[in-house]
């Protein structure tokens, strides 16, 4: 009788390769940044981000982690400068975190790990739309910003008080008039690698700008991330916690830094 020895759960990171052999490919995300071998490179831009609130759209639960979408048919929230060329423009917003605060950060620093990890999804203008650009290697910009238990942050409020909407997978509701730039910390310094989605499809078409300064999350608020349900309703339920894939093989890349 063969018994089956599944590593994790059996739809979580230990089992993607089987589906998506590109889990064990040269650029995969997250990792583990280690400032004392990033190299500054005073050649990286000044990071542009210029988001218009009025591009907020929805907010969907989509059972793996919740999304802030944004309408994208034109310029009017983007990112330019820093480590890429052209315009990008945002997609969506979503977060990944743990089951308690020691843990729930994709990338970690020097093997610290943050409670949460916000993602801001941009893709090139140079390509037609999302879908195309999610292929391509230079196809997307995404920016990550660390939570750190702290203080409560007002700027989440918002986002939290649509949760009782969107509890559980496939849940979405309307959500309009919100500035993403409002969650970012003040100053803007980056580390920057060449990586992928850290979900299936797992693409590895990501410019990684991941900041160097935290922004705060109270222990309350993070009990509120851990009230939405991975499941949808009707099904039993299970909350929605450790949705982050863990520190992936650097492969030889290059992590540099625009600070000294
Ligand atoms: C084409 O389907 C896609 C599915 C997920 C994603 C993202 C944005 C994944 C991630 O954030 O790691 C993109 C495309
Ligand atoms: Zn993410």
């Amino acid at each position: 009788k063969q018994t089956l020895l599944h590593l994790g759960r059996p739809e979580g990171p230990e089992m993607w390769a089987e589906s998506f052999p590109i889990a064990n490919g040269p650029r995969q995300s997250p990792i583990d940044i280690v400032p004392t071998q990033a190299q500054h490179d005073p050649s990286l831009k000044q990071l542009k981000l210029k988001y218009d609130p009025a591009t907020a759209k929805g907010i969907l639960n989509n059972g793996h982690s919740f999304q802030v979408d944004f309408t994208d048919d034109d310029n009017s929230s983007t990112l330019a400068g820093g480590p890429v060329t052209g315009i990008y423009r945002l997609r969506q917003f979503h977060f990944h975190w743990g089951s308690s605060d020691e843990k729930g950060s994709e990338h970690t620093i020097a093997g610290t790990k943050f409670p949460c990890e916000l993602h801001l999804v941009h893709w090139n203008t140079k390509y037609p739309n999302f879908g195309e650009a999610a292929s391509k290697p230079d196809g997307l910009a995404v920016v990550g910003v660390f939570l750190k238990i702290g203080s409560a942050n007002p700027r989440l409020q918002k986002v939290l008080d649509a949760f009782d909407d969107i509890k559980s997978k496939g849940r979405q509701t309307t959500f309009s008039n919100f500035d993403p730039k409002t969650l970012l910390p003040s100053a803007l310094d980056f580390w920057t690698y060449e990586g992928s989605l850290t979900t299936p499809p797992l693409l590895e078409s990501v410019t990684w700008i991941v900041l160097k300064d935290p922004v705060s999350v109270s222990p309350a608020q993070m009990a509120k991330f851990r009230s939405l349900l991975f499941t949808s309703e009707g099904e039993a339920p299970s909350c929605m916690v450790d949705n982050f894939r863990p520190p992936q093989p650097l492969k030889g890349r290059k992590v540099r830094a625009s600070f000294k």
